[in-house]
């Protein structure tokens, strides 16, 4: 079924009606995953505004986070097309995109428990520099840029403190601090606020609205927390079995009488 939104402005430039807009940041026609005979992402098409904050709802399973596999190059597409500022990067592996601006967080933490909070930003410096991630140069290499990005993500205090001893929400600030060393201007966050204590939860969305609005990078967003959402979002996509059910302000996605049909009985 096809997203119940056609007037967005993305679905008017796809359908030729403003030569005048700007190309979307990003541009997805088609796009579908089919692993072992099953369709797990269905046909997706939209287009993504510089600037804009899009957020993914749906059920379990419903295919959010294979989709930003495919968006950020770990799973090959097997039909469709991607493109980034008007550039096909549809067969680019996932470190060509990063180097692109395309950088993602992941469901579950990606972070090394022994390793200070200081090293992983210095690693991540080292590897957005296009160098390895060889452990024996750490944060000391990248004095200056360490210190801004923990200063961005309030985590200075806990500079040398090692990745296992941070609570569930220092640990999602780190990961969005090494995210932020690589400087991305499309940031795609799969559920940032996953086992997050419910003190930690306006912080964290404070500090990702704070990279939305007040440096203006582009952001993609899964999470189940609707609240967050609706604070947060320009724009609410629903995901079900794999397609793209609806595409349009929180408000409007709400009310949608599709939306509620399809959920009838599951948890949005
Ligand atoms: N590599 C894979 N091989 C086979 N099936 C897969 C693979 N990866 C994901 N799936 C299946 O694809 C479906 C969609 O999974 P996905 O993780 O994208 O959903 P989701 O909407 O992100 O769910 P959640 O909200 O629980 O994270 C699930 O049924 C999952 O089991």
């Amino acid at each position: 079924m096809p997203p119940s939104n056609t007037t967005s402005p993305g679905a008017e430039d796809a359908a030729g009606d403003t030569d005048k807009a700007p190309a979307p940041v990003l541009r997805l026609r088609g796009v579908g995953w089919t692993i072992g005979g099953a369709t797990i992402v269905d046909s997706v098409s939209l287009d993504v505004r510089e600037g804009e904050f899009l957020a993914f709802i749906g059920p379990n399973g419903a295919g959010k986070t294979s989709l930003f596999n495919l968006i950020s190059g770990l799973n090959p597409v097997t039909r469709g097309t991607i493109e980034l500022d008007g550039r096909d990067i549809t067969a680019q592996a996932a470190h060509t995109r990063a180097r692109r601006g395309l950088g993602r967080t992941f469901q579950t933490s990606s972070l090394w428990p022994g390793m200070t909070v200081a090293d992983h930003v210095g690693l991540a410096a080292q590897a957005a520099d296009g160098g390895s991630y060889r452990v024996r140069r750490r944060a000391d290499t990248y004095p200056e840029r360490v210190e801004r990005v923990l200063d961005r993500t309030q985590l200075t205090h806990r500079a040398d403190t090692c990745a296992d001893a941070l609570s569930h929400g220092e640990k999602r600030k780190l990961e969005l601090a090494v995210l932020l060393v690589g400087e991305p201007r499309l940031m795609l966050l799969d559920e940032p606020m996953a086992g997050v204590s419910a003190e930690e939860v306006p912080a964290l969305t404070g500090l990702i609205r704070s990279l939305h609005r007040d440096e203006g990078r582009t952001v993609l967003m899964v999470e189940h927390h609707m609240d967050v959402l609706l604070d947060l979002a320009d724009r609410l996509a629903v995901m079900h079995h794999g397609t793209l059910l609806a595409l349009d302000t929180p408000k409007a996605v709400m009310a949608d009488p599709t939306v509620q049909q399809a959920y009838l009985g599951d948890e949005l």
